[in-house]
């Protein structure tokens, strides 16, 4: 079966074509706030799918997306899927889809307990726990503004402070505005990082593989070697995995 996966998370609306068994080579982005019918039908005018699976945690470009593939068998991943995880929260229904799939795909690829680290718009840490029978089960984590968010919101509040291009900084003592915003957000984004992992391990019990995936992943994962896996397909192998199950 010819899959077409697509993950429209907040910033940047991800697709590729997929078989069951592995993504495949074709793969585009659309920024999501350009995701329309026609940006749609050109971005797909060369593609063919059988069925398509939409992870969506922007709901006015997921009723866009479902009317474009209407056309064939199309899942909305929720948790109501069937997933290869369990769920052990309150109320599933806020979890985001993107969050569901980085689990899915986190424990499918290296196991429980794990911790998934996805650097977007908003950076999530997602808790795998096992249960009493040694299933892995969706624990819940932790939601933290993304290092752009951070960064663009400074900007946007202050009179002097510029937008920022994010890279490696050459110095914590920055020479200037745009050195000590840089070491700001990049140092600061670390130590925020580390900080998290160590709350969310000191409830976790046994040793959690730790897996990042997202745009900004690259160069925070750079800095910290508590992170033993950079997946930048994670989301996209956990929509994969998940529409086995579902399409
Ligand atoms: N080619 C790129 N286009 C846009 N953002 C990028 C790109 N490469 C890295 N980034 C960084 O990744 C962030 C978006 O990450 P992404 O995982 O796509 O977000 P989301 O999943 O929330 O849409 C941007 O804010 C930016 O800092
Ligand atoms: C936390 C998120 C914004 C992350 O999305 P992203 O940064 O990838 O766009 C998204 O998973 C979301 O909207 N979740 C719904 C609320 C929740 O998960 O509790
Ligand atoms: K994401």
């Amino acid at each position: 079966m010819r899959l077409l996966l697509i993950d429209n998370s907040n910033t940047r609306t991800k697709f590729t074509l997929s078989s069951a068994d592995a993504l495949g080579d074709w793969s585009a982005v659309i920024p999501t706030c350009d995701i329309s019918e026609s940006s749609l039908a050109s971005t797909l005018a060369s593609c063919d799918w059988d069925a398509s699976l939409i992870s969506s945690v922007v709901p006015a470009k997921a009723a866009v997306l479902e009317q474009f593939l209407a056309g064939k068998p199309c899942h909305s991943l929720s948790h109501r899927s069937r997933l290869p995880i369990g769920i052990d929260y309150p109320s599933p229904q806020q979890i985001g889809a993107d969050r569901l799939a980085n689990a899915a795909a986190a424990h499918v690829m290296f196991g429980s307990p794990a911790i998934v680290l996805d650097f977007g718009t908003a950076v999530t840490f997602d808790v795998l726990g096992l249960d009493d029978a040694q299933q892995p089960v969706y624990q819940g984590g932790v939601i933290a503004p993304g290092l752009a968010s951070m960064t663009e919101g400074l900007a946007r509040r202050t009179a002097l402070l510029p937008h920022i291009e994010l890279e490696e900084p050459t110095q914590a003592i920055g020479k200037s505005t745009e050195q000590a915003m840089l070491a700001g957000a990049v140092f600061g984004y670390r130590g925020l990082v580390r900080e998290i992992i160590q709350q969310i391990q000191a409830e976790l019990p046994g040793e959690a593989n730790i897996i990042a995936t997202g745009g900004d992943a690259t160069l925070i994962t750079r800095g910290l070697p508590e992170i033993h896996q950079h997946c930048p397909q994670l989301t996209l192998e956990g929509l994969r995995l998940i529409a086995n199950l579902n399409l």
